[in-house]
């Protein structure tokens, strides 16, 4: 098994409703972002995925929300932008940019920091 880790950030500005109430005043975040891709086989040239395509699929992804409000992203409607679901939404939209490739790289994880000190993981 091969593993392949990139990273990337955006700004964005979120409130979160019933999480505690400093979070339901508008506030935002550097979100810092890992994803993680896996895979058994190498291709011919022997690499599991070439990381600059990866680089650049999160890159698109991450500039999706780049300078966003949060709560009016449609891929938020209904729910918090909290970190556990930033992290989903990236995983799965990553997850079909792979497709492409034949089912030979998943995504293995997508971890999203709001601060130095917290992350949320979202593992499909
Ligand atoms: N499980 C989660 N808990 C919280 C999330 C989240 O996405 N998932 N988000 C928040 C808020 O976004 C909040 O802005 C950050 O809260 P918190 O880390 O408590 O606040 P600070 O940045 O002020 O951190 P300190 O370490 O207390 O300075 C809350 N919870
Ligand atoms: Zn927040």
């Amino acid at each position: 098994m091969y593993e392949l880790r990139v990273t990337g950030d955006f700004a964005a500005a979120h409130q979160l409703h019933n999480v505690t109430e400093k979070c339901e005043n508008l506030h935002g975040h550097n979100f810092d972002v890992e994803a993680a891709v896996e895979g058994e086989e190498l291709n011919e040239a022997h690499v599991l995925m070439d990381f600059g395509l990866l680089k650049k699929h999160l890159r698109e992804i991450l500039a999706s929300l780049d300078h966003c409000f949060l709560n009016e992203h449609p891929a938020f409607a209904g729910k918090n932008a909290s970190s556990e679901n930033i992290a989903r939404f990236i995983a799965e939209n990553l997850s079909e940019r792979l497709l492409p490739l034949g089912g030979g790289v998943r995504v293995r994880r997508v971890r999203v920091w709001e601060s130095a000190r917290a992350s949320a993981a979202y593992y499909p």
